[in-house]
């Protein structure tokens, strides 16, 4: 079944032959076509051009006048898999407490934690799919979703479970993240190092064995896990070839970024707050930085200097961090405008930012991120909209009309 797109007022992102990844300055540049054909074939991308080389035939042909299609976003962090909310917290920190003091009393991660252990896995599923329709229709056509609200065994397997599910129900490239390592759970507040084998000894082995995780994060930080924890838990998942993403530099330097580029990590995520020395060892890496502005919006903390890194010549992506405690949204067109007005990404940085290096931070960059033949037919057509440029600067609005994964309308 062949489908016709024509009279696109401008494709974005086309891609004649695939990159992996932009970086510095050639971020600046998001490759076009206006006036533009695309043609899908069943799932996939066979051809896109001008329309005076629109092919004569197809099954069906979708006229798109006024409007541009966009490949859907890539959010390549995200913790959609939680139970509950965390609205009294919200409430506490409008009051005057900070994130940190919120956790230390039992709040954050834990308080998500205890909810979710008492959830039964359909309870669980049901509301995680819940969120997961609603990214979709905001225009995500893949996403990374991690677990780390379980904390024990079981919990932590039921989430990767709940995962799966998804996996096997949606019509979306989902990649999996083992978050053993998001905090220390109450039982083992004396005893990390006694946490950390139960994650290495237990929890690994069961995941490798049901082949529940692409991936492995740890929560490198000041009251979470050092950089010898860091290093410890990522040479154990090496033997079980989980590709490390890690959760560094939200509150401090602590020296995660270094440990990471040492264990080769697909990414960095957060850094808030970054040094010269981490610009370095991230230069001398594949890593992928990751920025997460929603999370700086909400909790008013720094904003990633997303100037510092693109001017070093590094590539950055761009992810929601969807999860009950410092993200509860998962809008990935928010995070565009977000990182145009607060990074001072120019709206060309944000979008090759929100897809093709987004593809990169979950090793999808074969599949999506463009439009480019041969890729995932994943694709928004907007509504009539006078240049990309509106989509971030009218932040809050929905211009997505409608949207293929796969090459099905949804
Ligand atoms: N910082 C660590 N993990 C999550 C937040 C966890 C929570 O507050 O529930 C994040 O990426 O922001
Ligand atoms: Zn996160």
């Amino acid at each position: 079944m062949t489908k016709l797109f024509i009279n696109i007022k401008e494709l974005i992102q086309v891609r004649e032959t695939n990159i992996k990844k932009v970086s510095g300055k050639l971020m600046a540049i998001l490759p076009t076509l206006k006036n533009a054909f695309l043609l899908i074939e069943n799932d996939i991308i066979i051809d896109f051009g001008k329309m005076e080389n629109t092919p004569k035939s197809a099954d069906k042909t979708i006229d798109c006048t006024g409007k541009m299609i966009f490949p859907t976003w890539v959010d390549s962090h995200t913790h959609i898999v939680f139970a509950g909310n965390r609205e009294q917290e919200f409430v506490d920190r409008i009051n005057g407490f900070s994130y940190e003091e919120i956790a230390n009393k039992g709040g954050g991660i834990l308080n998500s934690a205890k909810k979710l252990q008492a959830t039964s896995f359909d309870d669980l599923y049901q509301q995680s799919a819940k969120r997961l329709e609603e990214v979709i229709a905001l225009g995500t056509g893949a996403i990374e979703i991690k677990s780390g609200y379980g904390l024990t065994v079981e919990a932590e397997l039921k989430m990767l479970r709940v995962i799966k599910k998804l996996k096997e129900n949606y019509n979306i490239p989902i990649k999996t993240t083992f978050l053993g390592a998001h905090a220390i759970p109450s039982e083992f507040k004396n005893n990390k190092e006694g946490y950390i084998n139960l994650i290495i000894d237990e929890m690994l082995p069961k995941i490798a064995d049901e082949n529940l995780a692409d991936f492995i994060d740890v929560f490198c930080e000041v009251g979470y896990f050092s950089v010898d924890d860091t290093h410890r838990i990522l040479s154990a998942a090496k033997k079980y070839n989980l590709i490390p993403k890690i959760h560094v530099n939200q509150f401090n330097v602590i020296g995660g970024i270094e440990i990471a580029t040492k264990h080769n990590a697909l990414s960095v995520d957060h850094l808030e707050v970054l040094n010269d020395e981490d610009i370095i060892h991230l230069k001398n890496a594949e890593t992928m930085p990751v920025a997460l502005p929603s999370c700086s919006f909400f909790l008013g903390i720094p904003y990633t200097p997303a100037r510092k890194i693109i001017d070093a010549g590094l590539p950055l992506a761009l992810a929601t961090d969807y999860n009950p405690g410092s993200t509860p949204s998962g809008n990935m067109n928010f995070v565009v405008s977000t990182a145009c007005i607060k990074l001072k990404m120019t709206p060309e940085e944000a979008i090759n930012a929100a897809t093709i290096n987004g593809a990169f931070a979950m090793n999808l960059e074969d599949k999506v991120g463009s439009i480019t033949k041969g890729k995932l037919a994943n694709f928004f057509i907007t509504k009539e909209i006078s240049s990309y440029s509106f989509l971030p600067y009218s932040f809050g609005s929905n211009l997505i009309e409608s949207l293929y994964l796969k090459g099905k309308k949804q």
